[in-house]
């Protein structure tokens, strides 16, 4: 990563290296995010990080060099609740991204319909301490009913050690549910140490919780080929095959010591989904059902 004068930080490159693995036609990298451009559209005063600019053409650069062809994008938390830059990405899109946004729970439902009206297809709560104030559970409960009209999901960000306490909350949302980055386990205990056994768990507990399996540079400090992160996570793409997604997670939000190589992380999809029928689902098929309902 580097800093520039501003105290900015850039944690990504536009020059990834070029995958050995091909996406099947129609990929979508389903998580990731813009920021800025900062002159447009400011960073939150509240935001925990202050990254360079990463906006939507770098993003789409980044997609066609990758050979994928949709991005879902997420609204980061230093954008805070004001879903303009995200919107802006969309719609510059050509219709190959839609988006997740971060809503301030009073939110009407004149603004809710202007997000689906611009491409958004859910709502992100965030419970990661080192990056927003506060998560109030009831009041993202009542979000969680007013957007049910929309068809719209709830995209739930937590760690490991709070899966516990998250559990009722989780009961109660009435959407389908995507956890982030498999809820962060430690994927050095393998695919049956703890972490991923209570992971499973709570994927049995309802057939609309989805999950992302992605983040290996978050949760495979090793580095490619990220040999933890495959032999850990293999086995739930397996084991769940429609209801797993993958995104690169570029511009790499807040990484302080590395700079991850995109890739090497796409390199990483035929280690956790082996077959062509997995690799189908996880990179086209399970997203368009999401994101694209009407086309899928
Ligand atoms: O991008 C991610 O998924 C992970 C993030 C950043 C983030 O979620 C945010 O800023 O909203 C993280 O762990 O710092």
């Amino acid at each position: 990563m580097s800093t520039d004068a501003d105290g900015r930080i850039r944690s990504w490159t536009l020059t990834p290296s070029r995958p050995h693995f091909t996406p099947p036609a129609g990929a979508v990298d389903a998580h990731c995010h813009v920021f800025g451009p900062m002159a447009e559209f400011p960073f939150s005063p509240k935001a925990k990080y202050l990254p360079q600019d990463a906006g939507p053409e770098a993003l789409f650069g980044l997609r066609d060099r990758l050979g994928f062809a949709r991005n879902v994008i997420v609204q980061a938390s230093c954008h805070g609740t004001d879903n303009s830059a995200t919107l802006n990405a969309i719609a510059r899109s050509d219709g190959k991204a839609r988006g997740v946004a971060v809503v301030d729970p009073a939110i009407g439902d004149a603004e809710l319909d202007m997000l689906h009206e611009g491409g958004i297809r859910g709502v992100r709560f965030n419970f990661l301490k080192r990056l927003v104030d506060d998560a109030p559970k009831d009041k993202f409960l009542e979000v969680a009913h007013r957007i049910q009209r929309l068809g719209w999901h709830v995209v739930v960000y937590f760690e490991a050690d709070i899966l516990d306490e998250m559990k009722p909350f989780l009961a109660a949302i009435p959407t389908p549910i995507v956890i982030d980055h498999m809820g962060r386990p430690d994927v050095a205990q393998g695919p049956d140490g703890p972490d991923m056994t209570a992971f499973r768990a709570l994927l049995d507990s309802r057939e609309d919780i989805w999950t992302k399996v992605t983040c290996p540079d978050r949760l495979d400090p090793a580095g490619p080929p990220y040999a933890d992160f495959v032999r850990s996570v293999r086995p739930l793409v397996e084991a769940y095959p429609d209801r797993v997604l993958w995104g690169t997670d570029w511009p790499h939000p807040n990484m302080e010591k590395t700079l991850p190589d995109d890739g090497a992380l796409v390199d990483v999809i035929p280690g956790i989904a082996p077959t062509e029928t997995l690799q189908r689902k996880l990179l086209v098929d399970n997203p368009m059902r999401l994101y694209w309902p009407e086309e899928a």
